[in-house]
This record gives C-alpha cells, sequence and structure tokens, in this order.
C-alpha cells in the first residue's frame, strides 16, 4: 500500500483526490491538512466520503508528510516550493498540483507568479508530468509537476500537428472555456452564482498565467519555438474544459492523413479518445472521468485544422492525472483507481 499525504485537503483539487484514492487499491490517505479546518473529520466536511475516511484534517507537519510514500500538493501557488527543499531532503516523492514547478525559465514564472522562485534547485530537477510525453521520465521522478488545466486540454489535442511538423507552428490558436470550479474554492465575488450563471465572457485574453506553460510545452513537442494566442473564458458550469484550437496546415494534402496520424498517436493511450472525425466531443462525456476526448474538424476549402479537446479540469485536468503519474511512479497499472467512465447527464 502507497502511505499517502495531502496538503491543502479542503480544495477542489484536494477532495478530488480524496474521492478518487477512496477506491484505489494500492494507496490509502494516511494525512491531510488544512489550517483554517484542523481538527474537523474529513467525512464531516465532505458527506460524499462518509464511511471511507476516518482521518480529521491535520496542520501541515514536515516530519508527519516525510513519513509518506508520496505527497500531494492541491495548494496555491507559492506554497510547495517553500516545503520542497526540507521535504526532497528527507526522501519524500511528490506530485504538485499547482504550478510552482512547471516553467523551466523562473524569469518567466516569476513574473506570471509575481513572486522569486524559492527552489530553483527542485525547479530544475522536477518533471513537467503530462504522462503522454514523459512517462519514463515519469517513472524515477521524486518531484512530478502536475500540468495545469487548460494546458492539459491545449497541448494533447495539438501534440500530433506539431510533433510531426504539419502546421505553421508561429499562428497557432487556443480558444478555452472552462467551468467555475477551475477558480477553486475560496470565496471570490466573481465565482457567485450570481455572476457566473446565465452569463459568458473571456478574461486573461492580453496574457493568462498559463499561456508561458502551453508556449513551452507546444515549443518541446515542435522542436521549436512556438507562437499562439490563448484565450480562457469562464462559463456557466461547475466542472469541464472545452478548447478549439486552430491551425494552418503547411500542406493541405495532409488533411487526409491527419484522423489516422491522432489514432495511432493516441492509440496507447488509455486516457485520450480520438473520436470519429467531425465529433463535437461535450465536457459531460468526460465529467468526472480522466479522459480527454479529441475531434478533428475542417471547414470547406480552408487549410485550417480545428481540433476539439474536452477534459474534466479536475480529473485530467488535476487530481486524476495527479493520480496517473503517481500509479506511474509507483509501477503500478497506471489506470488504477482511474477507471471510472463519465457520469450522464
Ligand atoms: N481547480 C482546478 O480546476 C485546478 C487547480 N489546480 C491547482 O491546484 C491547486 C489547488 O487548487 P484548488 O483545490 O482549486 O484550490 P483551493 O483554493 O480550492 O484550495 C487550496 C487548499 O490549500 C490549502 N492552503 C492554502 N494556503 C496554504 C498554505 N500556505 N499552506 C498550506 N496549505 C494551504 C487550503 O486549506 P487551508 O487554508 O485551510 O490550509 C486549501 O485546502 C492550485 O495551485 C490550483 O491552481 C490545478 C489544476 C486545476
Ligand atoms: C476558471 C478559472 O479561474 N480557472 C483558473 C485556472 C485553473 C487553475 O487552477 O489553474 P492551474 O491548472 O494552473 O492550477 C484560472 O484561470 O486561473
Amino acid at each position: 500500500m502507497i502511505k499517502v499525504g495531502i496538503v491543502g485537503g479542503t480544495g477542489y483539487t484536494g477532495v478530488e483526490l480524496l474521492r478518487i484514492l477512496a477506491v484505489h487499491p494500492e494507496a490509502t490517505v494516511s494525512c491531510i491538512t488544512s489550517r483554517s479546518e484542523a481538527g474537523m473529520p474529513v467525512a464531516d466536511m465532505y458527506p460524499n466520503l462518509r464511511g471511507h475516511y476516518d482521518l480529521a484534517f491535520s496542520e501541515p507537519d514536515l516530519d508527519t508528510l516525510a513519513a509518506c510514500d508520496l505527497v500531494f500538493f492541491a495548494t496555491p501557488h507559492g506554497v510547495a516550493m517553500r516545503m520542497m527543499p526540507e521535504l526532497m531532503a528527507a526522501g519524500a516523492r511528490v506530485v504538485d498540483l499547482s504550478a510552482d514547478f512547471r516553467l523551466r525559465d523562473l524569469d518567466v514564472w516569476a513574473n506570471w507568479y509575481g513572486m522569486a522562485h524559492e527552489s530553483p534547485e527542485w525547479a530544475a530537477k522536477a518533471v513537467y508530468g503530462l504522462p503522454e510525453v514523459v512517462r519514463e521520465e515519469v517513472r524515477d521522478a521524486q518531484l512530478v509537476a502536475n500540468p495545469g488545466c487548460y494546458p492539459t486540454a491545449v497541448q494533447l489535442g495539438f501534440l500530433p500537428l506539431l510533433e510531426n511538423n504539419l502546421v505553421d507552428p508561429s499562428r497557432l490558436i487556443a480558444d478555452a472555456k472552462s467551468g467555475a470550479s477551475g477558480a477553486g474554492r475560496q470565496g471570490k465575488i466573481g465565482m457567485l452564482h450570481g455572476e457566473v450563471g446565465e452569463s459568458f465572457k473571456a478574461y486573461g485574453a492580453s496574457g493568462h498565467r498559463h499561456l508561458p506553460e502551453i508556449r513551452q510545452g507546444l515549443s518541446n513537442a515542435a522542436g521549436r519555438d512556438v507562437g499562439i494566442t490563448f484565450v480562457p473564458h469562464l462559463v456557466p458550469m461547475v466542472r469541464g474544459i472545452e478548447a478549439t484550437l486552430y491551425a494552418e496546415l503547411t500542406n493541405p494534402e495532409d488533411f487526409n492523413q491527419l484522423q489516422s496520424l491522432y489514432e495511432n498517436r493516441f492509440r496507447d493511450e488509455p486516457f485520450v479518445d480520438v473520436m470519429p472525425f467531425g465529433s463535437h466531443p461535450e465536457t459531460r462525456s468526460v465529467r468526472g472521468a480522466n479522459h480527454c476526448r479529441i475531434a478533428l474538424h475542417r471547414q470547406e476549402n480552408s487549410n485550417v485544422v480545428i481540433v476539439s479537446s474536452v477534459i474534466d479540469n479536475l480529473v485530467k485536468g488535476a487530481a486524476g492525472q495527479a493520480v496517473q503519474n503517481m500509479n506511474i511512479m509507483f509501477g503500478l497499472k497506471e489506470t488504477l483507481g482511474l477507471e471510472a467512465p463519465a457520469m450522464l447527464p
């Protein structure tokens, strides 16, 4: 049994980790932290977990966390990087759901996150854990930076085009929409039902912190710098991300092989489903599941490939992908605890 610790257990990604791990056959949660709810039984706060956990939230304690086989950080940016040097020195293995270790260039990181990085040594050693790209590196990693939600949907959708050098890499577009759970559980006026319901807006159009993360991943895939316009939107639903992606084919004849290219690229990927050409994947088809569904489109007389990519931001975009990474790190079957299909409706 893998002994798991979770730092930041009262947030949406923390409780999603608890939900997934409650039925994981090879992992048991031995410690879950919250400073504001220390002493409160987990099942009192989250009745969906009654009967699954006897644990109570506790204050974060380095020795207790270091005694775990794996620690998930489900904390806001800036928390994991401060605890990492000591935790790593104690030999712990970590999957960090925050953005602390996602970017290679720490000046870029400091610009977007508004603070200096406090653990450059571990930022250099962390593996950016998108399993569909770096599965082998994740296996031996001590520290995995779990990808962001939008970056997961966007990278999986674009990967085959860029890896095969089929599109103009300087003019990519990602038009992405997220449900409100993407903003976490802290009270913010902009996230009240009265503000989000019956409304739909773009935000961060002049720059969003996921832009450098997406650019980094896609540039690695293309083998050169890419140019991308990324605009996120907030939609009146709780879970889910849909990313509509646009790229111009260098050779229009390549259209004929795109569907089989995508199918072959993801054939052995348990969590990426390439739907028939012209399908419109729905966020509800991945709700609660660790899947990314992708479909390709072409409009008449156009060289533009349109890719629609959907994930659940809390699962493949966060806690599910984190458990997928844990499975890989511990040599378990990658799908363990993650087999459940989506909830419909
Ligand atoms: N929501 C989403 O869809 C996604 C979120 N993420 C990332 O995952 C991380 C967690 O997100 P989410 O669950 O939404 O966040 P929430 O804001 O909902 O929860 C944050 C958790 O962290 C704890 N926490 C806050 N500050 C500290 C601190 N200084 N030390 C220790 N614990 C702290 C909080 O508990 P307490 O204050 O009581 O200690 C709480 O349990 C974030 O970095 C987020 O960007 C990644 C992908 C998707
Ligand atoms: C709807 C909403 O607000 N979404 C969040 C992104 C989700 C998130 O938490 O970002 P990470 O994946 O980097 O952790 C945002 O735009 O900041």
